[in-house]
């Protein structure tokens, strides 16, 4: 078996939240300039030689969710319907395609991984996520993007749910080693009930009042299930809005740290 963590140097983990890159509210539509902009900072700083090893996630938005709480799935309600299941994957395939496209056309050597073909939860809905990663770390060994996307999972004794963009970061950041991980959203950072940014949190019971769900169509768990799973890695995680994609990829701190 590849190990994953063998050999090379630690990457990036970077989420692209669905909100950011699309506009939420609108069935199947992007956020053209917020997309744009983003692919621009990473091109940026591949070009520049601040990242040598990036993989990229991207979450749902406007394409995953809104097919996934049509058809009621969600991370924790599965569906035995191939319609519903090829409805939501179909969505997240068209998003990713898109985003590839754009990285492409900035010389970033982006290539998919799609979840649904990998990954399973042996254990049910409640069980952990099994990620193989044998073939993002090898995409990435031969110099490669591999961009990943919140997607459908085969989920004993459930048919299939939903699995986020937020836990394929954990899978990824674990599994692979990762240097710094960044989630990027459409606020800038965590906000404590002031509505001002937390820049630091070490353990959720100091935040649980001030997480609220998303504010939109989410199936997924919103902020509050992020930091929660954040707070489980190694690796420094940052939570922070569009604006700070720059200096986060230059290695600086942005929004909310969470370690
Ligand atoms: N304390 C909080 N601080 C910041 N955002 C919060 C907080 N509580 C709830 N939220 C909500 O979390 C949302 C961000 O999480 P959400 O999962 O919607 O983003 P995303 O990761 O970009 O989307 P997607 O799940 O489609 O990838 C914000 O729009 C905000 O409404
Ligand atoms: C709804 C689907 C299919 C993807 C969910 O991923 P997320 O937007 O990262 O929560």
């Amino acid at each position: 078996m590849t190990d994953a963590r063998a050999g090379s140097d630690p990457p990036v983990v970077l989420k692209l939240g669905g909100s950011l890159i699309t506009k939420k509210d609108r069935p199947e539509t992007l956020d053209e300039a917020s997309l744009d902009a983003a692919c621009d900072a990473v091109a940026d700083a591949l070009a520049a030689g601040d990242i040598d090893r990036l993989v990229v996630v991207h979450g749902g938005g406007s394409f995953g969710h809104h097919h996934a709480s049509e058809h009621g799935v969600s991370t924790t309600e599965g569906t035995r319907d191939a319609e519903a299941v090829a409805a939501i994957h179909g969505a997240m395939k068209r998003l990713n395609a898109r985003v590839l496209e754009r990285l492409r056309e900035r010389g970033v050597p982006a290539v998919p991984v799609h979840p649904l073909s990998l990954a399973a939860r042996a254990d049910g809905a409640d069980g952990d996520l099994d990620l193989p990663l044998g073939s993002t770390a090898t995409l990435l060994g031969e110099g490669f993007v591999p961009v990943l996307h919140g997607d459908g999972v085969a989920t004993a004794g459930d048919g299939v749910t939903v699995v986020s963009g937020d836990e394929l970061v954990v899978e990824l950041a674990t599994g692979l080693g990762a240097r710094r991980v960044g989630v990027c959203s459409t606020v800038p950072g965590v906000l404590d009930s002031d509505g001002e940014v937390i820049r630091e949190i070490d353990a959720f019971a100091a935040v649980a009042d001030a997480l609220g769900a998303s504010d939109a169509t989410d199936v997924s768990g919103g902020m509050a299930a992020k930091v929660r799973e954040l707070l489980g890695l190694d690796a420094p995680a940052y939570v922070f809005g569009g604006e700070d994609l720059v200096p986060f990829l230059r290695g600086e701190d942005a929004g909310t740290r969470i370690d």
